[in-house]
């Protein structure tokens, strides 16, 4: 698969605490998130069962009808047990405080996030508002109110 991802201009400032650490960028050409680095400006370490609110440094604005997902590092997840505790992370377009990371450690070991550590990675997308239209009653659908495995598992279909 080739072509170029449709871009969203998201303004941003680097807070002075984030001075010297890279903005996030994406790792390979179609990447969908861009990985946040931890701006701690002492290590913070993370014992099992641990959570904290970890400072990107950053600042955004998003544009109307965009939103911004925080999500883990399935790396971090898989080697050592760490995400996000409120995946996936909301920022909204309308928020001008510091992109944060609530990390935990769901690991056996102690974790520890340097300055630096790419912590988990944002993904910037379109969003729509709901507008409620109240009515009395809604269309019939085969599924009907159906759900939480009524469809069954695939091997029960074969
Ligand atoms: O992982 C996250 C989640 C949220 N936020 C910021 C941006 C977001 O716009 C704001 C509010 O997030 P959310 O709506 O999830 O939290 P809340 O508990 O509902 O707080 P609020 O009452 O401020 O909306 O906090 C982060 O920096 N990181
Ligand atoms: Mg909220």
């Amino acid at each position: 698969m080739t072509g170029e991802a449709p871009a969203i201009a998201v303004e941003v400032v680097q807070l002075p605490h984030a001075a010297g650490l890279p903005l996030p960028r994406y790792e390979t050409e179609l990447s969908a998130g861009l990985d946040l680095v931890a701006a701690v400006e002492a290590p913070v370490v993370l014992a099992p069962g641990g959570r904290a609110l970890v400072p990107t440094g950053l600042a955004i604005a998003l544009p109307a009808g965009t939103e911004a997902q925080v999500r883990p590092r399935s790396g971090l997840a898989l080697k050592h047990g760490v995400t996000c505790l409120n995946t996936p992370g909301t920022i909204d377009a309308d928020y001008r405080g510091e992109v944060k990371v609530l990390l935990i450690n769901l690991g056996d070991a102690d974790f520890t996030v340097e300055r630096g550590t790419r912590i988990a990675q944002m993904v910037v997308a379109p969003v729509a508002q709901a507008v409620w239209h109240p009515v009395a009653s809604l269309n019939e659908t085969p599924r009907g109110a159906g759900g939480f495995g009524s469809t069954g598992t695939a091997a029960a279909k074969l």
